[in-house]
C-alpha cells in the first residue's frame, strides 16, 4: 500500500492546527515537516517548537525532512519534540554513519534523502541503519516546483537495491508529486508520497488526498 504524506510547506501556517486535522481525518498517513535552515537550502521554515505544538494535536506520524547544515546538533532536539522519523541529506553529513546512530539512539526512525544530482552511492554502508530513503524530485528549498522525469531511474535503481537487501526500507519520493506524476513514481518503486502544493494549495486539501491517493492506485497496476 503506498502512503501518503503531506507537506506542511504548502500549508496554512495561520491554521495549521486545522490544516493537520484535516489530512488526519482523511487517513494521510505520515505528516511530512520540511525544516530549512536558510544555509543548506535558501529557504527558512520550521524549527523544533511547530514540532512539539503539532504533536499536541495530531497523532500522525510526523516525517520530518532535515534541509539543514550539520544536522546532529538538531537531532535530539527534533526526537524529543514528537518526531517519528529524522531525515537527514547525505549531501550535510560530514559523519553520515554517526549521524544515522544518532538518530537511531534517540529510539526514532532514520531516514536518507538525495538531492536530485546525488548518486545513491554509500547506501551498501550504512543500510543497516536505515528506515526510509527519500529520493528528492526536485531541488529542496521550495514547495511548488516541477517534478524532474530524470529521477525515475533514479527511483527504479533504488527500490531493487532495496527489493534484494532490505524490502522493509520505505521510499519516499518528495516534490512536484501530484496526480499526474503519482503514477510513474509508484510504477518505478516508490511506496511513499510526499505533496505539499498538491494536497495544501488545492481548495479542498482533503479531497486532494483522496486523489492523490486514488491515482497512485495506477502505479499498482490497479
Ligand atoms: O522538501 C520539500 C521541498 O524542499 C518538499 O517536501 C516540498 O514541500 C514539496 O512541495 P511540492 O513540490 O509537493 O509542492
Ligand atoms: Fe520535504
Amino acid at each position: 500500500m503506498v502512503k501518503i504524506a503531506p507537506s506542511i510547506l504548502s500549508a496554512d501556517f495561520a491554521i495549521l492546527g486545522d490544516q493537520v486535522r484535516a489530512v488526519e481525518e482523511v487517513g494521510a498517513d505520515l505528516l511530512h515537516i520540511d525544516v530549512m535552515d536558510g544555509h543548506f537550502v535558501p529557504n527558512i521554515t520550521i524549527g523544533p517548537l511547530v514540532v512539539r505544538a503539532l504533536r499536541l494535536v495530531s497523532n500522525m506520524v510526523f516525517d520530518v525532512h532535515l534541509m539543514i547544515e550539520n544536522p546532529d546538533r538538531y537531532i535530539n532536539e527534533f526526537a524529543a519534540a514528537g518526531a517519528d522519523i529524522i531525515t537527514v541529506h547525505i549531501e550535510t553529513c560530514s559523519h553520515l554513519h554517526r549521524t544515522l546512530q544518532m538518530i537511531k539512539q534517540t529510539g526514532k526512525k532514520a531516514g536518507l534523502a538525495f538531492n536530485p544530482a546525488t548518486p545513491p552511492g554509500s547506501l551498501d554502508y550504512v543500510l543497516p541503519l536505515l528506515d526510509l530513503i527519500l529520493v528528492m524530485t526536485v531541488n529542496p528549498g521550495f514547495g511548488g516546483q516541477k517534478f524532474i522525469q530524470q529521477m525515475l531511474p533514479k527511483i527504479k535503481q533504488i527500490s531493487q537495491f532495496l527489493k534484494e537487501q532490505k524490502p522493509d526500507v520505505l521510499l519516499e519520493v518528495d516534490g512536484g508529486i501530484n496526480k499526474e506524476t503519482a503514477c510513474g513514481v509508484v510504477k518505478a518503486g516508490a511506496n511513499v508520497l510526499v505533496a505539499g502544493s498538491a494536497v495544501f494549495g488545492a481548495a479542498d486539501p482533503s479531497a486532494a488526498v483522496r486523489a492523490l491517493r486514488q491515482a497512485s492506485c495506477c502505479g499498482m497496476g490497479y
